[in-house]
């Protein structure tokens, strides 16, 4: 069974010292699992962006708390003196700090835009700043639970594409550690082995930050799901063998045509699934859709600093001074996708018109 501390990678913490966001530290996964208790919207901003948190819903549960620190922090340091605009002010500033940390994921800013409508929507309901501030937690603790409860509804759904004795390849990590419950792409899998249904799950390793044998692997293995870790290069040959069946991977954002941005090499990987004719599922939540890009075109790409490339865990594996680049995802064209996977239902071409109908 999946271990049930990895469903909640990001939490909130009240005690008699103070408040904080808590979460596992994913950089040092898996050799220490290691807590970290952040104390300010600053230091939030700092773990989204050095991956200590990830993951589309995970970062966007991180950002709602974060931003729900922000302001703690500053009814604890100001008490009376903070004033309801002034409050309003500075969760501006702070939401503004965290989306951002990372421009693809589109639930970082979903997030932060939903907050921040709580705020206006509050306003003239609350006395004061402590008061907005329960507001907004109770806010944040509510996206929580949608995306744990999407985790479950997409991994019924998904698990009933699955047969007995598929071997199903994953890209990247897009379980338990990504989201607020038992993942996206690696829902339908919990589910479909916890059924006692046979899946065998090829995990590609993903570099540069290796999400795949860090993160995946050792969720899976802990949760006693049979796996095979791969290199990303094996891929194509193993669907060539007829040793897949099925993909599963996840989403950063989603466009209102179908397009899908994930982590880079999830194209190649989609294309390879199309080449050999085995079907290529995307899995994500409705609040990984932005439905005002039109296409992945409009996609913003994360560009990532060098070093993640030229070494691995503070070892150099390139010369010095090697021009590099280093995208953090890439856009595969609905053309490619089999079918969307959502709490609100399993979405099939021509995505357009259905996602216009079902939001
Ligand atoms: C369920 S969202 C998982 C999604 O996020 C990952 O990116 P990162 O590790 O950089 O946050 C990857 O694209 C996964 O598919």
């Amino acid at each position: 069974m999946l271990d049930q501390r990895l469903l909640q990678p990001v939490w909130w913490e009240e005690n008699e010292q103070g408040v904080y966001v808590g979460l596992i530290d994913q950089t040092l996964l898996p050799q220490q699992t290691k807590h970290l208790r952040l104390t300010s919207e600053v230091e939030v901003a700092e773990a989204i962006r050095a991956l200590r948190v990830r993951g589309a819903p995970a970062i966007g549960a991180a950002a709602a708390f974060g931003l729900v620190l922000g302001l703690a922090r500053q009814v604890r340091e100001r008490g009376e003196t903070l004033g309801l605009v002034e409050a309003r002010e500075q969760l501006q500033a702070i939401g503004a700090l965290l989306t951002t940390t990372r421009p693809t994921a589109v639930n970082l800013a979903w997030a932060i835009k939903r907050l921040l409508r709580c705020v206006d929507e509050n306003f003239a309901l609350v006395r004061n700043a402590q008061e907005l501030q329960r507001v907004l937690l109770a806010e944040a603790r509510a996206i929580v639970q949608e995306d744990h409860d999407a985790c479950e509804r997409m991994g019924e759904l998904g698990a009933a594409l699955l047969a007995e004795g598929d071997t199903v390849l994953t890209h990247c990590n897009a379980g338990a550690l990504a989201t607020m419950g038992i993942g996206t792409a690696l829902a339908p899998i919990y589910v479909a082995h916890n059924a006692g249904k046979r899946v065998h799950v090829l995990v590609d390793e993903t570099r540069p930050l290796l999400q795949g044998s860090r993160l995946t692997a050792w969720e899976l293995q802990r949760a006693g799901v049979p796996l095979t870790l791969i290199t990303d290069n094996m891929a194509g040959s193993f669907m060539r063998q007829g040793r897949v069946q099925a993909v599963f991977v996840g989403a950063d954002c989603i466009a209102a045509n179908g397009d899908v941005a994930n982590k880079i090499g999830t194209y190649s990987v989609a294309v390879l699934a199309s080449v050999h004719q085995i079907p290529f599922y995307v899995v994500a939540p409705t609040s990984t859709f932005d439905l005002s890009l039109s296409s992945g075109e409009q996609i913003p790409v994360e560009q990532r600093k060098p070093e993640e490339v030229t070494s691995v865990r503070g070892s150099i594996i390139a010369p010095e001074g090697v021009n590099v680049t280093n995208p953090a995802f890439d856009v595969t064209p609905h053309q490619y996708i089999t079918a969307l996977i959502t709490e609100k239902g399993i979405f099939r071409a021509p995505y357009e018109a259905l996602l216009r109908n079902v939001w």
